[in-house]
This record gives C-alpha cells, sequence and structure tokens, in this order.
C-alpha cells in the first residue's frame, strides 16, 4: 500500500532559510548559555539517560535513587522530567523511585536499530509497560523508510501507539542516517501522522546525533503539523547534547518556532546521558557530579 504525505503536508526544506535561521538562533543561544533560568528550565526537561551493554539492576536503582534524593540534595533546583533506560531495567527504576513527577522511560522495539520482526517490538513495548515504564521512545525501521516502504513504517508505529495506550510514544528518526532534510521533514510528518506524541532525532549510538539544523525543520514541521490539525506534539534532541550551549540553542530553537508554551516537558525533553550534571555545575557555579556514571560504552 502507497502512503503520500507530500499532498497534504509542505515536504520541501529551503536550506537556505534553514541555515539562515540557525545562525540568528546561535547568536541569542551565545547570550543564554549563561541565563541560569533558562538553563533550569533545560534542566527540568532532561530524560536522564543511560543506554549502555554494561547497565545492571544496579545502574538502574543507582539513577532512580539519585532522582529520588536530587530535591533534598539541590532544594530549589527542578527535577529531571524522566530516567530512560533499556527494557530490563525499568523495574529497577520502578522499584527505587520515590519522585512522583519523574516519568519512567523505555526505550523499546528493537532499539537502536529496530532490526526484529514486529511481533517482537510489540512484546517488548508490552512488557517495558508492564514493568513500570509510562513512556516508550521507539525507532522507526529505518531500512524501510529509506526504501520508501513508508507504509511499514507507518503501519508498526501505528501499531505501537495501540499497545501503548496511555503511555507517551516518543518516535526516534534516527536524522543521522536519513538523507536529506527534506527526508527529515517526511519522517517527521509520518511518525506524527501515526500517533507520535513526541518526535526525537536520534538514538545517540549513530553520527549525527541532534543537529541544530535537523532540531530545525522537525521543529517546522511539528508547527506546520499543530496549525493543520491542532495537535500539539512535542520536540526531543537527542544524541550528543552534552554542554549548556547545545541546551540552549536547541532551546532557542523550540522557543523560536513553536513558542513558549512548548518548553514544558510535556512537550520538550533533551535525550542525554551527560547534560544533567553539566548544567547543573553551570547553575551552581562550580563542578558537580551528581548523577555522572563513569560508563561511556556505547553498545
Ligand atoms: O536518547 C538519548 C540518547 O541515547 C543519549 O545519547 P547521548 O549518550 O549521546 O547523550
Amino acid at each position: 500500500m502507497e502512503l503520500s504525505f507530500e499532498d497534504k503536508f509542505n515536504i520541501e526544506v529551503d536550506e537556505l532559510e534553514v541555515e539562515k535561521a540557525i545562525n540568528r538562533f546561535k547568536d541569542i543561544a551565545q547570550s543564554r548559555k549563561s541565563d541560569i533560568e533558562v538553563l533550569k528550565k533545560c534542566f527540568s526537561m532532561i530524560d536522564l539517560t543511560t543506554l549502555n551493554a554494561t547497565d545492571g539492576y544496579e545502574r538502574g536503582k543507582l539513577f532512580a535513587e539519585k532522582v529520588s534524593q536530587f530535591p533534598d540534595q539541590f532544594p530549589g533546583m527542578p527535577n529531571v522530567a524522566a530516567i530512560c533506560v533499556y527494557p530490563s531495567l525499568v523495574s529497577a527504576v520502578k522499584e527505587n523511585l520515590s519522585a512522583p513527577n519523574v516519568s519512567i522511560a523505555s526505550v523499546a522495539a528493537g532499539f537502536p536499530a529496530s532490526q526484529t520482526f514486529l511481533e517482537i517490538k510489540l512484546s517488548e513495548c508490552e512488557m517495558a509497560l508492564e514493568h513500570g515504564a509510562n513512556e516508550l521512545d521507539v525507532v522507526i525501521s529505518v531500512g524501510s523508510f529509506l526504501e520508501g516502504d513508508y507504509y511499514t513504517v507507518f503501519s508498526e508505529l501505528q501499531q505501537i501507539k495501540e499497545v501503548a495506550g496511555d503511555a507517551k510514544v516518543k518516535v526516534i528518526l534516527e536524522t543521522g542516517a536519513l538523507t536529506s532534510l527534506d527526508e527529515i521533514k517526511l519522517a517527521s510528518f509520518l511518525a506524527m501522522e501515526a500517533g507520535a506524541d513526541f518526535i526525537k532525532t536520534s538514538t545517540g549510538k549513530l553520527e549525527p546525533a541532534a543537529t541544530p539544523e535537523a532540531v530545525y525543520v522537525m521543529c517546522t514541521a511539528i508547527k506546520e503539523y499543530y496549525d493543520k490539525t491542532g495537535k500539539k506534539v512535542g520536540m526531543k534532541p537527542a544524541g550528543g547534547v552534552s554542554n549548556s550551549y547545545d541546551a540552549a540553542l536547541f532551546y532557542t530553537i523550540a522557543e523560536q518556532v513553536l513558542g513558549q508554551e512548548w518548553l514544558y516537558p510535556g512537550l520538550f525533553r533533551f535525550g542525554t546521558s551527560r547534560l544533567a550534571d553539566v548544567l547543573l555545575s553551570d547553575i551552581i557555579g562550580k563542578e558537580v557530579k551528581y548523577f555522572s556514571t563513569s560508563s561511556t560504552a556505547k553498545y
């Protein structure tokens, strides 16, 4: 079955316009990278992430304990939005998390390559939810997308969304594997039409991960989708976001394209394994290693 989005949405991206806009946002971000209020807001939208082959129960427990104790350790700071782990670690987080407003996100559906059977993808989503996840981060079938088999990608996402029920589904486009900005925009519309609650740039396992260009194009797609349908879809830059300037830049892009109303954990997240302590240190004004973990393994 053929699926066409070209008639419904504007898929073409003007690359010159993108570069101009990004240069403007970079200037704004330079002055914001040390704005404490902006950094605090960015911190409150972090999905604190650990996605290593070396992760075990203790790692999930440690993350949950750190997040649970955070308000006492750092009064006046907002907490992170979610902890994001592999499905096998969801129960470790659930059993040890006592921060009621912090969500538990699980990558699922064959993360990070999405190269498994649909039944396995759906079961993995179901099991992650049973174990306590209330958000799912799933990658599109990138191979099918690149071959132009949009129907397979769309149909899988629709079925995942159905299994997810009330849980938020964040759809990872793996923008570094897509071959043009037009493709990134097309994938954004496809994911949103299939029911994505958020669209997310990257798995963090493939370079380039979150780029200003990808984030900008995805934000413009979200804006256009909202104008046409009235549905607000969230944005999640993820992968390689590791300093206050990057955070301020992605924050600025979302603010300028989508408006302040998008800048809260319900509609904006950072997927990152390194940003939390960096922001915390810049906010407090001295180096803090609270969440940092030694493992940087990339499997
Ligand atoms: O979803 C989040 C990413 O996997 C994290 O990537 P990162 O380790 O480059 O921050």
